[in-house]
C-alpha cells in the first residue's frame, strides 16, 4: 500500500490540525501501527496514552514528518514543532540562540524574547543550557518550539523527566500557552493525571490502533476533583489495562 504525507497548506481549505488514516508502520515483520484513524480539530489538544512499546513515539514521528508512513495517509500543516522528553538544547548556543535557531529575519530575536517572557524566562537569555534546571530547559524547548507559530506541535512526553511540582507548574504553562498560541496539539504521557489536567479529549493506543476516545468536557475546578474526574480516571485505567490501580 502506498503513504501519502500531505501539508494542509498545499490544499485550498485547511480540515483539521491533523489528520492519520489507516495509518500503517512497521519495523521489520512487526507491525506497530496497523490502519490507525486519528483526527486532530484545529487548537484541539489531544492526549495520548498507551502501554510502553505501543507505538505513541513512532505516531509523533510520522505526525512530525520525521519519518514516514508504510501506509494510510498523514495530513499535517506546514508549520509543525515536536518537543521531546530530554531538552534537545545545543549546549554551545545560549539559551536565546537556543530559541532563535532556524528562525529568519530581522525580528528573531525580539520574538524570541517575547516567547521567553511568556515561559517565564526573561531576563535568562544569555544562560548557557548548562545552567538550566530541567524546568527551565524544558521552558526553552517550549519557547523554541512556540516561537515559530507552529499550527501543530507535538509533544512527547515532554514533562516526564520532572519532578511533580515543576511538572504541575508546567501544565499551567501549557494552559496559558495554549490561550495564546492557538495551536493543535498532541501530547503523550505515561500519567493519566496529568492526562485529565491538560486534554480536550485523551486517546488511548493499543494494537497499533487508536481503542477509545474520552472527551473531557470539565471545567478547571473539576479537573482537580470531581466524581466526573474520578469517573473518567478509572475508565482510563481501565482502557490501559490497570484498573485496579488507585
Ligand atoms: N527505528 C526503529 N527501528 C526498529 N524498531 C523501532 C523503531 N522505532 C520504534 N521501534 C519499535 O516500535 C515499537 C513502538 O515504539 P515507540 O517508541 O513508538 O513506542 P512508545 O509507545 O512510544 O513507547 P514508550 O511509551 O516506552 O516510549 C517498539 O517495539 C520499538 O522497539
Amino acid at each position: 500500500m502506498s503513504a501519502t504525507v500531505a501539508p494542509h497548506s498545499t490544499r485550498p481549505r485547511r480540515q483539521a490540525g491533523a489528520v492519520a488514516e489507516k495509518v500503517i508502520r512497521r519495523f521489520g515483520d512487526r507491525v506497530v501501527l496497523d490502519h490507525l484513524d486519528l483526527t486532530i480539530a484545529d487548537e484541539e489538544l489531544v492526549v495520548l496514552l498507551g502501554p510502553s512499546g505501543c507505538g505513541k513515539s513512532t505516531l509523533l514521528r510520522l505526525l512530525a514528518g520525521l519519518d514516514r508512513p508504510d501506509g494510510g495517509r498523514v495530513e499535517v500543516p506546514a508549520k509543525r514543532a515536536i518537543v521531546f522528553q530530554a531538552d534537545r538544547l545545543l549546549p554551545w548556543q545560549r539559551v536565546l540562540r537556543n530559541v532563535t535557531l532556524g528562525l529568519h529575519g530581522p525580528d528573531a530575536d525580539r520574538r524570541a524574547r517575547d516567547v521567553l517572557a511568556e515561559v517565564g524566562l526573561a531576563g535568562r537569555e544569555k544562560a548557557w543550557p548548562k545552567e538550566l534546571s530541567g524546568g527551565e530547559a524544558q521552558r526553552v524547548s517550549l519557547a523554541r518550539a512556540l516561537v515559530s507559530e507552529p499550527e501543530l506541535v507535538l509533544l512527547d512526553e515532554p514533562f516526564a523527566a520532572l519532578d511533580a511540582i515543576t511538572r504541575l507548574r508546567m501544565h499551567d504553562l501549557v494552559r496559558a500557552l495554549r490561550s495564546k498560541h492557538h495551536a493543535a496539539m498532541l501530547l503523550v504521557t505515561h500519567d493519566v493525571d496529568e492526562a485529565i489536567a491538560l486534554a480536550d479529549r485523551v486517546v488511548v493506543m493499543s494494537n497499533g490502533r487508536i481503542s477509545t476516545s474520552h472527551l473531557v468536557e470539565l471545567s478547571a475546578a473539576d479537573r482537580e476533583a470531581s466524581i466526573a474526574r474520578e469517573e473518567l480516571r478509572s475508565a482510563l485505567l481501565e482502557d490501559l489495562g490497570l484498573a485496579n490501580q488507585h
